[in-house]
């Protein structure tokens, strides 16, 4: 079998006219492969995925159009071509519409079959590119991430490729971007995913642990070392050593850490037995590793040491919609373990979480979601129901809610009852809410019950009193 060959199944019921067109493509460069009944074709489709289906309408045992109809029903990436008798111009319409990308009408010369089987080729190789470019810059969920936005498709693109490597990969990005799903979706991806990924945070430990931690000590190594312990680096043998908040590290642990990166050998604290493990390094920071070269923080060579495969992850600010795919999911998630009713963001509050700035990040985007569905209920959420500092961020139409009108009482005759002017209130906030009656009520702080009861009354011409 030729591989890379274009496929075509032939399906016509007439040995002589098979033999006749396979003698018409026989110079074109595809594999053909005839088949003169249609149920083989049915059965062999998914196994072969041929890229050009050439299929005779009237077979012996099943229709083509039945042939036609099951490529459709399971999106089979192939391109059909229907052939049909002289003057059924109708089927060949009802075949176009049911999918097929062309159709020939016996007899035909070889000039058009050749042309048309061409057209159709170049048509599936075409949709095929366009399907994985697809595939390749529009996926919204990648391994730990969500997120369609331009930025992030490029981290995507880095990971996938460098999962394969042993290269050290250095991840940068604001607190709460994602660095350590970053690490984990790399690990995941690379051929070490059924060993250990060992997360350590050098900030998190105490300065004298540190050592001990990253390579383990034995027994009396120092006061409180009551035992051997293996540490952080034996732990991701085969695996992944995540060296989170790297920057923290201590100068003179710096230079350990670069002579066990170099050569993978190491010793645990108060042995003097080398050890050599075989393990992928990957750090984070959320400073600028650079900067704290030159300030004579971090040591030029291990930086260079580290710096193989760099990964800048955009601050959430940068990711456009992402924020707010990001959101709908939390609310999915917390809605359904809080047991709240929450399916979706009214447009002003999603306006508002657009705008944001999001110092914290993904980080604060989940805690700010995890505050709402905790603290409120209902099905949408309202832009009232955002916390500080976001609640400060009101848009221009509920600024004028906000704003609703203070009358400024100057003479006796401009006093008015007080039912009166509780009901322009409400009129004008339910009329800058577009009509939203709920959406007016969070705004004035009521509850949505009170303000139909009272439009009621007021519409029986009862004035209640307030
Ligand atoms: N793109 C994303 N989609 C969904 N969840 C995300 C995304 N990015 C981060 N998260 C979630 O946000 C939280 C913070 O992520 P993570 O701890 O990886 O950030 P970080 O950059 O390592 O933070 P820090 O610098 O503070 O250590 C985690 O709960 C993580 O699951």
């Amino acid at each position: 079998m030729v591989a890379n060959l274009p496929l075509v199944f032939l399906v016509e019921d007439s040995a002589t006219l098979a033999l006749l067109y396979q003698d018409y493509l026989r110079d074109e460069g595809y594999q053909l492969r005839h088949f003169a009944e249609g149920k083989p074709v049915l059965s062999e489709l998914e196994r072969a995925l041929p890229q050009v289906v050439l299929l005779d309408l009237e077979l012996p045992d099943i229709s083509g159009m039945e042939i036609l109809r099951h490529i459709n029903e399971r999106h089979l990436p192939c391109t059909v071509v229907v052939v049909t008798a002289h003057g059924s111009v109708d089927i060949a319409v009802e075949a176009m519409r049911q999918g097929a990308f062309d159709f020939l009408t016996k007899p035909f010369d070889g000039k058009r079959l050749t042309a048309t089987v061409r057209n159709a080729v170049r048509h599936q190789q075409l949709s095929y590119l366009v399907e994985s470019y697809r595939e390749q810059y529009d996926r919204c969920v990648f391994g730990g991430f969500l997120g369609s936005s331009l930025p992030m498709q490029g981290v995507y693109r880095i990971l996938e490729s460098a999962a394969a490597s042993k290269a050290t990969v250095f991840i940068t990005g604001e607190s709460g971007t994602g660095k350590e799903v970053c690490a984990e979706t790399l690990h995941k991806l690379s051929p070490r995913h059924d060993k250990p990924l060992v997360v350590m945070n050098c900030a998190a430990i105490p300065r004298d642990l540190i050592e001990s931690e990253i390579f383990g000590h034995v027994k009396g190594a120092f006061t409180g070392a009551v035992g051997d312990r293996i540490g952080a680096a034996e732990r991701a043998d085969g695996g992944t050593l995540f060296l989170d908040e790297i920057c923290e590290m201590e100068l003179d642990l710096q230079s350990k850490l670069l002579r066990f990166i170099q050569t993978g050998c190491f010793q645990r604290v108060g042995s003097s037995k080398q050890q050599q493990v075989d393990v992928r390094f990957v750090c984070a920071t959320n400073r600028d590793p650079f900067a704290e070269v030159q300030a004579g923080r971090f040591r030029e060579d291990l930086y260079y040491r580290l710096h193989v495969i760099p990964i800048p992850l955009p601050a959430l600010r940068e990711r456009g919609d992402d924020v707010l795919q990001i959101a709908r999911e939390f609310l999915r998630q917390f809605a359904a373990e809080e047991g709240k009713a929450f399916v979706g963001f009214s447009h002003e509050a999603e306006q508002i979480l657009r705008d944001y700035e999001w110092p914290g990040n993904v980080r604060q985007l989940q805690n700010v979601i995890r505050n709402i569905v905790v603290l409120h209920n209902g099905e949408q959420v309202l832009p009232a129901m955002l916390p500080a500092p976001l609640n400060q961020l009101i848009p221009q139409r509920h600024k004028a809610v906000a704003e609703l009108p203070v009358t400024v009482i100057t003479s006796d005759a401009r006093v008015r009852p007080m039912w009166l002017v509780e009901k322009e209130v409400i009129e004008q906030a339910i009329a800058s809410c577009g009509g939203n009656i709920p959406q007016a009520a969070n705004l004035l702080e009521l509850s949505p019950s009170t303000i139909y009861r009272k439009r009621l009354a007021w519409s029986e011409g009862v004035h209640p009193s307030t």
